[in-house]
């Protein structure tokens, strides 16, 4: 196979949701790359048949806590992406642990750049590092400028909202060989699309409610959502325009946005499940919202209360209730104006690959059957 003399670069976390998605992207619109190396803790091994004449796609099995793991992998590269992390608000994961991959796993990105000489970061931040927080002050539409009570418990939002203060404060640091470091870094809504695990579980647990769905949260209350397609099509666009006007982006956070319409969790979630015959029940919650709270903090005690002998971590619990029952969207066009970012898909265009794949997850369900043929269709 013949590699070109293109640009190496480095995506951490590429074998995940958002950087298999990312992969596929570059090698698809970035014309000035040969190789893409593809650093993960599990590697996705499909990944690598993507290789082609023009650009060769290497898969590096290595953890972001180790320095040496990170220092390897970046050598000789041009830019890294970095998006690996441990994305858990359940409780999976015990929050030391989000904090090894999460924060101090930035710092060796950081330094290995540092050491490396490579001189270009694009991090991918969350829309949590803002909010919502828990005192359930909604941000309606805002931008990367609208005033807000930031405040962080969680070990999840705490550990990107650290990393990114790290990455947006090393922008312009001296790199070996005396040039300079060019960070900025990318702040994604909830992430939808093809891969997408939570969607999954909740076509699963549809299915259990024979296609079901109840209302838990108000229909008013806005949810920011944001197409993979267009989150990694706008990561291409960083990473070559930070190259282009390091001035311009340098240590600048941007939201992720694209054209996807402004709804509640549940209601943007029916996009894509009434495809398959799924139904909402309810105009309104049909559990108040007391009762609600109570059920997830029922659910914060069962997880102390057991653990050490399991992992018990529900999908609710006080804080995503906190997150799906507080409005947080965006409205902005601060990528447009720095590097001429647009979504690269149309809100139908997004809608219809998704659609496309939940209904995949139907034919693909081994256990379909164990939900039963009646049960599947209460609602029809
Ligand atoms: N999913 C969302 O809705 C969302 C929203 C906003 C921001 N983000 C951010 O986007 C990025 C990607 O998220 P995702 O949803 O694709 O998550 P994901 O879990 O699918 O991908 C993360 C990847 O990081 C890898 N990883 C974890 N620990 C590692 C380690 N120690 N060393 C090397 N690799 C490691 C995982 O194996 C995985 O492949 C994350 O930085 C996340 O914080 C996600
Ligand atoms: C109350 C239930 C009926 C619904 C619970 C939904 C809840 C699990 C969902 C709602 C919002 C989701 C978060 C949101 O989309 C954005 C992010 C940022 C990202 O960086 C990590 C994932 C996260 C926290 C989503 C997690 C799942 C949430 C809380």
């Amino acid at each position: 196979m013949t590699v070109g003399s293109g640009q190496v670069y480095v995506v951490t976390g590429g074998c995940g949701f958002l950087g298999s998605h990312l992969v596929r992207m570059l090698l698809e619109h970035e014309k000035n790359i040969s190789e893409i190396r593809v650093f993960d803790l599990h590697l996705d091994e499909s990944l690598r048949t993507l290789s082609n004449d023009r650009v060769k796609v290497r898969l590096i099995s290595g953890d972001i806590s180790r320095l040496e793991d990170v220092r390897e992998a970046l050598r000789g590269s041009h830019l890294v992406i970095h998006t690996a992390s441990l994305v858990d608000v359940w409780g999976r994961v015990p929050a030391s642990k989000i904090t090894e991959v999460n924060v101090t796993g930035t710092m060796n990105v950081l330094q290995a750049c540092k050491e490396e000489e490579v001189q270009y970061l694009v991090y991918t931040s969350s829309m949590e590092v803002v909010g919502p927080n828990i005192h359930g002050d909604h941000f309606y539409r805002g931008n990367e400028d609208t005033e807000y009570r930031i405040y962080h418990k969680e070990p999840y939002p705490l550990s990107k909202a650290k990393a990114e203060k790290l990455v947006l404060e090393a922008n312009g640091a001296k790199i070996k060989g005396g040039k300079l470091l060019y960070t900025c870094s990318l702040r994604p809504t909830g992430i939808y699309g093809e891969g997408h695990e939570l969607m999954k579980q909740f076509h699963r647990q549809g299915l259990r409610t024979g296609r079901c769905v109840f209302r838990a949260i108000p229909p008013a209350i806005e949810h920011g959502r944001v197409y993979v397609g267009n989150v990694a099509w706008m990561h291409l666009l960083a990473a070559r325009q930070l190259q282009i006007h390091p001035s311009t982006l340098g240590g600048q956070v941007y939201f992720c946005y694209d054209s996807s319409p402004y709804k509640s969790y549940e209601d943007f979630n029916m996009e894509f499940l009434s495809a398959c015959g799924f139904k909402i029940i309810g105009s309104r919650p049909l559990v108040p919202y007391f009762l609600l709270y109570l059920l997830a903090l029922l659910n914060a005690l069962m997880q102390w209360l057991l653990h050490g002998f399991f992992t018990y971590a529900p999908i609710l619990n006080p804080y995503t209730l906190a997150v799906a029952s507080t409005t947080f969207t965006v409205q902005t066009d601060k990528a447009e104006k720095h590097f001429g970012y647009q979504p690269l898909y149309a809100w139908e265009e997004a809608k219809k690959r998704t659609i496309t794949w939940v209904k995949s997850l139907e034919v693909s369900r081994k256990d379909l059957k164990d939900v039963g043929e009646k049960g599947n269709y209460c609602c029809n």
